[in-house]
């Protein structure tokens, strides 16, 4: 496959039952295939899209020690401000080129589930920038959930299988910023090749250039989505989940041509998370005589925790 195929939720939304199912054999088959699609007809509106870029630079421009002061210890960084380079992917030692900024799960009915995860963080500088993440969070999250209804059509599970599990679950909504390149990274890149921890991620930003899939022969793609479209691909949760049978594909972002150093990159990805307890155990339809269990019965919440050591972001 050469490019990231594009598909339109609008087809899963629609009351003809063939563009449902085209939908859902369209995003089944690149799943199974590269991991990623462009999709478009979300339910993120142009002004909320405008909005949060432009909340999202403002952040970024504050002064790094107001940007410090949201840096809270002991949380793995799982909500508010990581600094410059303190991320490195799984296996590597240079941290990514990038520092980004966290909003988690807003539980507002379970006051236990509300206990579990650490509060959200207010930047007191800027007066919209905690709304329009939230409202973002939500379209964000409201988008995914469809996305996975149709996943459960295609593994042949019950439409509303994923709805319980990713109801108050512990998704994450990360503005980055790739800062510009002043001086010849040694070994680091802006993001350094991965697979991404959770269910299905949601990338806005993709429409700018940097963002590399590598396909089965280990050649790496372009990833670039039209300016209305997000990138979706398959997390390692979900590749788990379905004997991977949906793959989880390795991504990295490049750092760009010495003539474009001097630019910063913003991208925007909404990482999909289950309650802690949702068990990853490999689902029994997806394993047969040809496709032998592969991977260890694990929940969500330990996956996440030995994942987060090997990042460094816990200890
Ligand atoms: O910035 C991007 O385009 C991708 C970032 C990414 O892959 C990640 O944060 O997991
Ligand atoms: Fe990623």
């Amino acid at each position: 496959m050469e490019r990231i195929p594009s598909v339109d939720l609008k087809d899963f939304l629609s009351d003809d039952p063939d563009r449902k199912q085209k939908f859902i054999n369209d995003i089944g088959k690149a799943y199974e295939d590269i991991g990623f699609v462009a999709l478009k007809g979300h339910f993120l509106d142009d002004e909320l899209v405008d909005n949060l870029y432009s909340e999202v630079k403002n952040f970024f421009d504050l002064p790094i020690d107001v940007k410090e002061s949201y840096e809270i210890p002991g949380i793995g960084g799982q909500r508010g401000y990581v600094s410059f380079g303190k991320e490195s992917a799984k296996g590597k030692k240079e941290g990514d080129l990038k520092e980004f900024w966290h909003f988690g799960q807003y539980v507002e009915d379970d006051e236990e589930r509300k206990k579990e995860y650490p509060d959200n963080i207010e930047v007191k500088e800027l007066k919209h920038f905690n709304a329009i993440g939230k409202q973002t969070y939500k379209m964000l999250e409201k988008t995914a959930k469809y996305v996975l209804r149709a996943l459960a059509l295609h593994l042949n599970i019950e439409e509303t299988y994923f709805d319980n599990y990713i109801h108050n679950g512990n998704s994450i909504l990360r503005p980055i910023h790739y800062p510009p390149i002043i001086q010849e990274p040694k070994n680091a890149v802006r993001a350094a090749a991965h697979g991404d921890i959770n269910l299905i991620t949601l990338l806005m930003g993709a429409q700018g250039r940097g963002l590399q899939v590598q396909n089965h022969d280990g050649e790496w793609l372009d990833a670039i989505a039209e300016p209305d479209e997000l990138m979706i691909n398959v997390g390692d949760m979900l590749s788990r989940h379905t004997n991977n049978k949906l793959k989880s594909t390795i991504h990295r972002v490049v750092n760009p041509p010495r003539e474009l150093w001097g630019t910063s990159r913003y991208s925007i990805p909404f990482f999909m998370h289950p309650i802690s307890e949702m068990k990853l155990n490999v689902l029994d339809n997806c394993i047969d005589e040809n496709h032998p269990k592969q991977y260890e019965d694990i929940t969500a919440g330990e996956f996440l925790n030995q994942r987060l050591i090997e990042l460094g972001l816990k200890k």
